[in-house]
Formats: C-alpha cells, structure tokens, sequence
C-alpha cells in the first residue's frame, strides 16, 4: 500500500514528506494507523548524526499512538479495531531478558531492530524499489507502520491519540525511571538534570512517590515556571550561581541527593549528577543519550564511598504489562500529560517540532495524520 510518512535522508537535513511503499504486516506482525506522533529530541539526535545506530535514509518516530488494520498470521493477542502504543522496548515474556525481571530490555528482536530492520531481517518500507530502514522498531513519522506484535501495547479505546502517545517514550521514561528503576522513596531528595520532555516527567513521578526536595537543574529559565507546576522546589540555573555546581548542589541537599536523574544527554552533566550524590548512599540514574565517542569519567573513588551509577531504558518499563497502566493514570488525572504538549502541527509541517526542540521553545510536539 501507499503510505505518507517523513523520510530522514541524510544526518542534519530536514525531513521531507514522500509517499512510500508500506509492505503488509507477515506472520507475527500487525498494521498500524498511526495517528498521533510525540518527537522525542532521541528523534533529533539520531538525525543528527551522532547515533552510532542511526541509519539513512529511515522513517523515524518511536513515540506514537494508533489502531491496528490488519493482523499477520499467528498473531494472537491483537486484532484489527485495537488501539496500540508501539514499544521501542518489546516485551515477548519468553527471552532470557524477559524471564529475568531484573530488566525491562528484552532482547528478542534487538539485533534487527539496531539494523533497521523487521525480525525477518527485511524492511517493509520502500520507495521507488529502494529500501527504507525502519526506526527503533517503531517509524511513526508515517500514517501507517508495521510493528511485530511483541513490540505493541493494546490501550484502552476512551484515550485520546494525540495526548498518549507520549507515553510511547517521553512520560514513561521519566516517570519510570522514578518508580521502576531509582525506586524514590517518600522523603527523598531528588536532583533532576534537564528540564525538558523526559526531565519534566521525572519531576512528576518524584512528586507522585513523595520526594522532599525536588531540584530542577537547567541553563534555560524559561524551563523554571512548568517545572515548578509539576513539582519541583528549587530551581538552579548553572548559569546564575556563585561558584561550583556541585558543592552547591551538596548544600541545598545538605549533604548530597538521595537520587539524582541526568536528562540531557552531556556527559559532564552526568559526571556533576553523580557527584552532587550523597556519600554511602546517592544514586545517579543516566536517562540522556550521549553521541557517537562520548564516554562518562569520574574519580573511582566517588563510586567507593558509596554513590552509585544507574542508567534507564524507557525508564524500566515493562512495555506491554506497564503502558496501559500508565494510560490509565492519565485518564483517571493521577498524571499530566497535557501541560506538557506545547505543540500540536499536522505531520507537514514536522520540521517546525525539529526547530522548537533545538531553540529551547517546546517541551513535547506532537504531529498528527
Ligand atoms: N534513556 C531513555 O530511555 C531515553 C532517553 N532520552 C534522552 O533524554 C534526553 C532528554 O530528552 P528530552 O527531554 O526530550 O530533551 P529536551 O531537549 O526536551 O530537554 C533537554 C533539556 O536539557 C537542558 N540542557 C541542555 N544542556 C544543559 C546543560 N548543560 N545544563 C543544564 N541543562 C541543560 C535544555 O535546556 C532542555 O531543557 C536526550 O538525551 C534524549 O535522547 C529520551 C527518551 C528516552
Ligand atoms: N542507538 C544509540 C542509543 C540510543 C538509546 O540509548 N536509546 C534508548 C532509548 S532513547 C529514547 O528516546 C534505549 O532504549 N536504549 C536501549 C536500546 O537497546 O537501544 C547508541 O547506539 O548509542
Ligand atoms: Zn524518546
Ligand atoms: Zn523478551
């Protein structure tokens, strides 16, 4: 079938609307109308060029929402009517990984999914007899996409599109890594690193669990006045104080955080949040993405005495199992999505969500089909 999707052709150019050739779903896999897309600022960074995965040209996309149209052989748990979060992370409950429960990635498709391509080891996108890679499994800057059913959450069908996609990544990420992969206790100190679509998402989930203080770190202030809608006590703007970051960041916690979250994706901000940690105890948990080459340092002598470093894939969810719980909190108002979603454009005009990311002017775009 013919599809419209954003075809990325090279790093740094923008996208550019094309009809492609959609193959239909094969056993295992379903098709999706997608109707709602976040743009997660992972999309911008592998479009940068700075993804050691990134593959060109691709459908990018992994924050999306939809229905499914049609089912492939075998597939069991889905049907034609269902509305679906596609899951960057699947959950096939069989593999190693998934049997464990000692982590959330599961590993049966990864080797495809890195190589842009179907578990078959084939792409269902093409243009002009060309291959298009797919994208983290999931290419949902198209109005329609394949996904293999391991990889796709069934939601209820009262949710609205163009809120919930954000669950595909950026609230779950945030809000995950609070309760599933930190495990913030009530009364905590909390430092949050990057105050944009996943950073807001961590303040959320700190706020809901009981955190005490809930520091929001961020060079931009216009971050300031929704970061404290969600939660957070005490901005510091880098930027604006007298001294180093890190030993003030020690003070207002007196004595260091209990956690601390880097959402940026800079590697000395992952160095200040581990370090900002408190002694025998403060853990740091990685959710930003750093380019191709960047690696982490610190004094080994900060992991001796007791801090500790974490990082968090879709902030440890469960994709399947725990999506449509977290649809269910929005739904029910136990969290906000809707203040987060600054921006709402038709899939035409998804170079604009690119700009407003990169100028500091969004927190989450979503197109819509
Ligand atoms: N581990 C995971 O599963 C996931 C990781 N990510 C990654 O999380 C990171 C954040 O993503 P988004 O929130 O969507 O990005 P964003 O662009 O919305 O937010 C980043 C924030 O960091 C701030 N910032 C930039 N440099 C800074 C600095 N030196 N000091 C303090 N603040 C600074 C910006 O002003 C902005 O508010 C990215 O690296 C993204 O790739 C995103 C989703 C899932
Ligand atoms: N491909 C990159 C790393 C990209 C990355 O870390 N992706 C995150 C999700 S980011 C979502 O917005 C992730 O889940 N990683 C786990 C995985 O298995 O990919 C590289 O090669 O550095
Ligand atoms: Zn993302
Ligand atoms: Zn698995």
């Amino acid at each position: 079938m013919e599809i419209k999707a954003a075809v990325a052709y090279s790093p740094g150019k923008p996208l550019t609307i094309e009809t492609v050739q959609l193959q239909g779903p094969q056993a295992w896999e379903v098709l999706i109308e997608i109707k709602a897309s976040g743009v997660c600022h992972t999309d911008a960074f592998t479009l940068s060029g700075d993804d050691p995965e990134g593959l060109f040209p691709a459908i990018l996309g992994h924050e999306g929402a939809g229905i499914v149209v049609e089912v492939g052989a075998d597939v069991k748990s889905l049907k034609p009517g269902d509305h679906v979060i596609p899951l960057y992370t699947p959950e096939c409950r069989q593999c190693d990984y998934c049997l464990s429960f000692k982590t959330n990635l599961c590993q049966a498709i990864r080797g495809t999914q890195g190589r842009g391509l179907m578990p078959d080891g084939t792409s269902r996108f093409s243009m002009g007899g060309d291959i298009i890679h797919h994208y983290m499994g999931t290419s949902t800057f198209a109005n329609y996409t394949v996904l293999p059913e391991i990889a796709v959450a069934k939601i209820r069908e009262d949710a609205p599109f163009d809120k919930v996609c954000y669950i595909g990544c950026g609230v779950t990420t945030g809000i995950g890594a609070v309760i599933y992969t930190a495990k913030v206790e009530p009364g905590a100190n909390v430092v949050v690193f990057g105050l944009g679509g996943i950073g807001l998402n961590v303040i959320q989930g700190a706020r809901m669990v009981g955190a005490n203080k809930i520091i929001g770190v961020d060079i931009n202030p216009k971050k300031r006045a929704l970061a404290e809608k969600f939660g957070m006590t005490d901005f510091v703007n880098p930027q604006e104080i007298a001294g180093d970051l890190v030993p003030y960041l020690v003070d207002l916690t007196k004595g260091g955080a209990d956690y601390s979250f880097e959402c940026i994706g800079n590697v000395n901000t992952m160095r200040q949040a581990l370090e900002c940690c408190h002694k025998g105890w403060g853990v740091s948990v990685i959710i930003g993405v750093a380019g191709a080459g960047q690696e982490i340092s610190t004094r080994p002598f900060q992991l001796v005495t007791g801090r500790v470093w974490k990082g968090s894939a879709f902030g440890g969810a469960r994709g399947r199992t725990d999506v449509p719980k977290i649809v269910d909190w929005y739904m029910d108002g136990k969290i906000n999505i809707d203040d987060l979603i600054t921006h709402v454009m038709p899939i035409e005009k998804i170079n604009d969500a690119f700009d407003l990311m990169h100028r500091g002017d969004s927190i989450r775009s979503v197109v819509t089909f």
